[in-house]
């Protein structure tokens, strides 16, 4: 059969027009994509950073002076990461160091670190520093953001591409956590955006958040800091998506609310409607 080029043009499926118009629609995606982002007016990489921005603004987690360590699951594309980096004072509008001042870069995303170690040592931060990295300089604190998918630099932002799931991402998160914060280190707040790949199937949504929230859970626990240690009753705080659905409600009973001072369930107005995503912010870790 002879080649036709014009068999490669596809015409658009009334699905993507539904979806062009909601994108159309949707002032988040404006604000997004906006040409005149500014210093003041930032554009973001995601329409989550927006969720984040607001559950922040009523419930000021990451603002305190004491937020030192903030740990970023699930951070790809990276707007969770940029509104945390603006936060603990990182001016991602600002020009970043040039490749001079940063003897070795930041880890790069798309690094797989636990895959190719020789690569870069996670527990030299003699780099960071001289790059005015978390002990003063552009901004403060330590940033670990993971995604197994990846995600391009951010400043301030060290990027780890690994699935989280796999034992061996603990063992790297906990050398980076502990060298930077000291060697008892723990993180100040752990935000988790992470979810599976929708299959529209309910209960295999339902049982990925459940894998999900239940393997942040355990590594919550071994490394927050606990309130008192903070000197905050607030301090110590576990931000994390879930799908909402009576099992996640038990989880919340079950793990959360015994072990933090305060637990609430938030949908931010930035999530959509028909979307089954919540968030649980659990704020004063108790400590085990
Ligand atoms: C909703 S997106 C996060 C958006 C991000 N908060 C932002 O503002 O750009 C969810 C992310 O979780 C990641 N993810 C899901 N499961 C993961 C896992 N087991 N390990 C690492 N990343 C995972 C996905 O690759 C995806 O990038």
């Amino acid at each position: 059969m002879p080649f036709r080029p014009s068999a490669l043009v596809r015409t658009k499926k009334p699905s993507s027009s539904v979806w062009l118009a909601r994108q159309a629609r949707d002032p988040y995606v404006r604000l997004r994509s906006s040409p005149n982002a500014s210093v003041a007016a930032p554009s973001y990489r995601s329409r989550s950073a927006f969720k984040l921005l607001e559950m922040n603004e009523k419930w000021h987690f990451l603002d305190h002076r004491d937020v030192q360590v903030v740990l970023d699951l699930g951070s790809a594309p990276g707007g969770w990461s940029q509104v945390v980096a603006q936060k603990l004072g990182w001016d991602n509008n600002a020009r970043p160091p040039r490749m001079s001042e940063r003897r070795t870069p930041y880890p790069e995303a798309g690094t797989n670190w636990s895959s190719k170690p020789e690569d870069f040592d996670p527990l030299d931060i003699s780099d960071l520093e001289a790059s005015g990295g978390h002990s003063g300089g552009l901004g403060r604190g330590t940033i670990i953001a993971v995604d197994r998918l990846h995600m391009s630099p951010i400043t301030g932002v060290q990027f780890i591409q690994a699935d989280f799931l796999e034992a061996d991402t603990e063992v790297l998160l906990r050398s980076l956590i502990a060298h930077q914060a000291g060697p008892a280190g723990k993180a100040d707040v752990i935000l988790c955006d992470m979810a599976g790949n929708a299959t529209g199937n309910a209960f295999h949504d339902i049982e990925d958040s459940l894998a999900i929230c239940d393997s942040v859970f355990e590594f919550t626990k071994r490394h927050i800091r606990s309130a008192e240690s903070v000197g905050r009753i607030m301090g110590g705080a576990l931000l994390i998506k879930h799908f909402v659905h009576p099992l996640l409600y038990l989880f919340r009973k079950k793990h959360l609310e015994p072990n933090f001072n305060d637990v609430r369930y938030i949908k931010p107005n930035a999530s959509r409607t028909e979307s089954k995503e919540g968030y649980f912010l659990c704020r004063g870790w108790k400590g085990l």
